[in-house]
């Protein structure tokens, strides 16, 4: 397994977020985690990225517990979340922003931009390539050379992504990443994170668009009220009379 959640149970003061949530995710898996307000589901992405700690419970990764590790830590290990809001360098161009997806593997690049030695220089021709082929196998090739802030609120998403795929994480953490997204925009995302589901990127995604959860993922697993009351493939899930009632029925 690529990714266990055992037994997580979450308290902010009085209240219980999380009580006793289990999960897995398989190598190349594309889970999504759904529920109504309030159920837990950012809690979730929170403790396994590392932003918060679990009042009980584990997480392994690639077999490795790696409860209460720091954020930057997490990330080192391959494990990358995107946030509800978009984060992108809005003066920087679309190729620019992709760029800064490979820094996790720069770790000679400053001493020999110091010394001045042509390593560098080879380096940062070869990270160039690699980020020009990953914007033509996600279809942003033609936008490149565009500056971020051009873009519209979709593609600014679709970039952000593609700066994820750059930093060649093992895990994807996808936050609602349909968020106010139009129905185009949304089909556009569906076609994309497609893609990265073809190049072998397992993915946890959060999101009220249920539509899309039940397109892209393998397996979808139910939070409310804490807990997880459902998981397995989407057509059983959304057929789940316990997932209808507090969830889909509304
Ligand atoms: N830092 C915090 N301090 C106190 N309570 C919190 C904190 N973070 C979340 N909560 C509470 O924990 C519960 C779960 O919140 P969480 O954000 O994980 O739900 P969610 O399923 O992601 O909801 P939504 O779909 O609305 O984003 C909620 O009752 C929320 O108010």
């Amino acid at each position: 397994m690529l990714l266990q959640v055992k037994d997580l149970t979450k308290k902010f003061r009085g209240l219980m977020a999380l009580r006793g949530v289990n999960f897995s995710l398989a190598k190349g898996e594309v889970l999504g985690l759904i529920g109504p307000n309030g159920a837990g589901k950012t809690t979730v992405i929170n403790i396994i990225s590392g932003f918060l700690k679990p009042t009980e419970g584990k997480i392994f990764f690639q077999g490795r517990e790696i409860t209460g590790f720091p954020p930057e830590k997490i990330a080192r290990l391959g494990i990358l979340r995107t946030f509800q809001h978009v984060q992108i360098f809005r003066e920087l161009t679309v190729l620019e922003n992709v760029l800064l997806g490979f820094t996790r593997h720069l770790k000679r690049r400053l001493w020999h931009d110091l010394l001045g030695l042509p390593l560098a220089r080879r380096e940062e021709k070869e990270i160039r390539e690699k980020a020009q082929e990953i914007l033509a196998l996600l279809g942003l090739a033609d936008i490149a050379s565009m500056p971020a802030y051009e873009l519209p609120y979709g593609k600014q998403r679709q970039v952000v992504l593609a700066r994820a795929v750059a930093s060649r994480p093992e895990l994807l953490l996808l936050d609602e990443p349909a968020a106010g997204l139009s129905s185009s925009e949304t089909k556009e995302l569906l076609l994309f994170l497609k893609k990265l589901k073809d190049m072998g990127l397992a993915m946890l995604i959060v999101d009220h668009d249920v539509e899309l959860i039940w397109e892209i993922c393998d397996r979808v697993a139910v939070l409310a009220f804490g807990e997880v009351i459902a998981c397995g493939a989407p057509s059983q899930v959304r057929q789940d009379p316990k997932v209808v009632e507090v969830y889909l029925g509304s």
